[in-house]
């Protein structure tokens, strides 16, 4: 699904009106009626109060045309406006008249502290106040507002955006935003619902279909893409009936010091489980027995090096090769790197002491093959790219370092992002189970493993990471987000390849509950015993 910037949603607001001949009122009673039918449908009339808080731009027009049909429909509903500013919009105007046609209780206007209604734990909050628009910093009175809305504990619906939250740059202060319990947003989610400095303000969220033209949705190249189910089935690659294991590519991981050659035998599963054809592990001398007993499956080839890698020389080209996992930085093993970047065709992916390397020494970027996977968690990629002072500026610089090396980077944590060049796509799947050690040295294998069978490096790693984490979302069915270990991802492999082709595709994108489905999943299963 695509993330559309501020100026494409305005753009597609424009052209859908132009196309479908109808007027940016109709838009936006298209957007309030959404929201209402979505309350509608969950309230069914009950009385409980709602509160709807409307800016003056077109959010609060559509805080204006919802409030009217609620009101229209019966519910119990106070509307007051934030008047925060003389410039009232068109649409704004025309719905503040209307929904004086349909009430003798006018909205109340809200211009200073004094003005904050009562609000009780048990009412609702409607958060229309500044939408995609917000292009300034909010007044002080205005921000202790949202800090209201937060202090009386009402469930609070923001429609479009929390109000206060930018789309396209970060905050200050974090209060200054309202903390919404839900966001229904229009037509496409936005970026901020998935970076770490925001996300807490719009824990759940919910896509409303308003009509947007499709032609302009289908034919928008978009920055940033969500990756859910939809987007990487279409990579999904059949097997032939008479496929054989030479093609599906002979992936190598080299990686393992001693104490750390748990690493290498997670990430070795993950190839395999990912259905590389053959495997074969390159390992220091201590790390033979144990990898050879852990994966059966796979082969081991020995460094002269006892507790770590010295020399990493081999005579096979592997098809694909995952470096890094429990390397350890020993300076024998990063001259050995170094030697090896030199003499490599074969395309990489690269993570943990495999990056702190390059961020040692950072010449050898120059040395990375075109197309490399580059799978840091934050601490790592701070190494890489240096400190920055907010999410937006992250990525920006990210995508320079992605473009300056001709590499993608896989940052990892909830929403892993991959970032190529100017592209970002945010992965969907995964649950805070998967905050547990190994996890990363699965991804490593799962991306070596699906390179080794021909996906492109980048489809290989979109495809990899959604893989991966809905892995561990099926797992958690089974040991819950606390004990949920790497090695359950690699050996659930398989149920999320199958899961592939079973049940559609929700209709609308939501913030997934892997805990609410596991339970749900739970039961089926135990209905089915
Ligand atoms: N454009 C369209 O046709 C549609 C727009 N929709 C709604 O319109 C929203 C965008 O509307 P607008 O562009 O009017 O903007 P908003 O309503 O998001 O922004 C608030 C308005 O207040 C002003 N403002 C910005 N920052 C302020 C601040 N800190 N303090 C006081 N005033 C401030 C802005 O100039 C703007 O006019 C979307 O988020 C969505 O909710 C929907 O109705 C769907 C259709
Ligand atoms: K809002």
């Amino acid at each position: 699904m695509k993330i559309l910037s501020k100026e494409q949603i305005y753009e597609g607001d424009r052209l859908t009106a132009e196309r479908q001949n109808v007027s940016s009122t109709d838009l936006m009673e298209r957007a309030g009626t959404a929201i209402f039918n979505w309350m509608h449908m969950r309230m069914q009339g009950a009385q409980v109060p709602i509160h709807v808080f409307c800016g003056i731009g077109n959010n609060g027009g559509d805080g204006l045309v919802l409030a009217r049909h609620l009101i229209t429909h019966g519910y119990n509903v106070i509307t007051y406006i934030v008047n925060c500013g003389n410039g009232r919009s068109k649409d704004f105007l025309v719905n503040y008249d209307r929904i004086k046609n349909v009430t003798k209780d006018w909205p109340k206007l809200l211009t200073c502290k004094e003005d904050f209604p009562e609000i009780h734990v048990d009412d609702i909050i409607v958060d229309a106040v500044f939408g995609i628009g917000l292009n300034r910093a909010v007044d002080p009175w205005i921000q202790e507002l949202f800090v209201h809305f937060k202090s009386t504990g009402a469930f609070t619906l923001s429609i479009d955006i929390p109000s206060g939250l930018y789309t396209d740059k970060p905050i200050e202060p974090e209060s200054s935003a309202v903390m919404a319990n839900y966001t229904l947003s229009f037509q496409a989610p936005k970026l901020i619902f998935f970076l770490p400095e925001t996300a807490e303000h719009s824990t759940q969220w919910e896509v409303l279909d308003i009509g947007i033209d499709r032609d302009y949705l289908m034919s928008t190249e978009t920055e940033v893409e969500l990756i859910s189910k939809h987007e990487v089935l279409p990579f999904y690659k059949r097997r032939d009936k008479f496929s054989h294991k030479g093609d599906f590519g002979h992936g190598l991981i080299i990686g393992g010091s001693k104490g750390k050659m748990g690493a290498v035998v997670l990430a070795t599963k993950g190839m395999l489980s990912a259905g590389a054809g053959l495997a074969t592990a390159y390992i220091p001398e201590c790390g033979y027995t144990v990898l050879q007993t852990a994966v059966p499956e796979a082969m081991a080839l020995t460094d002269d090096g006892d507790d770590y890698i010295e020399d990493l020389e081999f005579e096979f080209e592997p098809t694909a090769i995952g470096i890094g996992v429990g390397l350890g930085t020993d300076p024998k093993t990063i001259t050995a790197f170094e030697h090896f970047l030199k003499l490599n065709k074969a395309p990489l992916v690269i993570d943990a002491d495999a990056l702190n390397i390059l961020s040692l020494s950072k010449k050898l970027l120059k040395l990375l093959p075109e197309g490399s996977i580059l799978t840091p968690h934050p601490k790592e990629l701070e190494r890489l790219i240096g400190q920055w002072d907010n999410d937006f500026e992250k990525l920006d610089k990210t995508s320079e370092f992605s473009s300056k090396h001709k590499v993608s980077v896989v940052i990892k944590g909830a929403n892993t992002i991959t970032v190529h060049g100017n592209k970002k796509y945010v992965n969907t799947s995964g649950n805070p189970g998967m905050a547990t050690g190994g996890a990363g040295d699965v991804l490593t294998g799962v991306i070596t493993g699906l390179i080794c069978q021909g996906y492109p490096p980048i489809e290989a790693t979109l495809f990899g990471v959604y893989l991966h984490g809905r892995s561990a979302d099926l797992a958690l069915e089974d040991y819950g987000y606390q004990s949920l270990l790497a090695s359950h991802i690699a050996d659930g492999l398989g149920e999320a390849f199958i899961d592939l082709f079973k049940q559609p595709e929700q209709e609308q994108q939501q913030e997934p509950e892997p805990e609410k489905e596991a339970q749900q999943r739970r039961k089926a299963k135990r209905a089915r015993r």
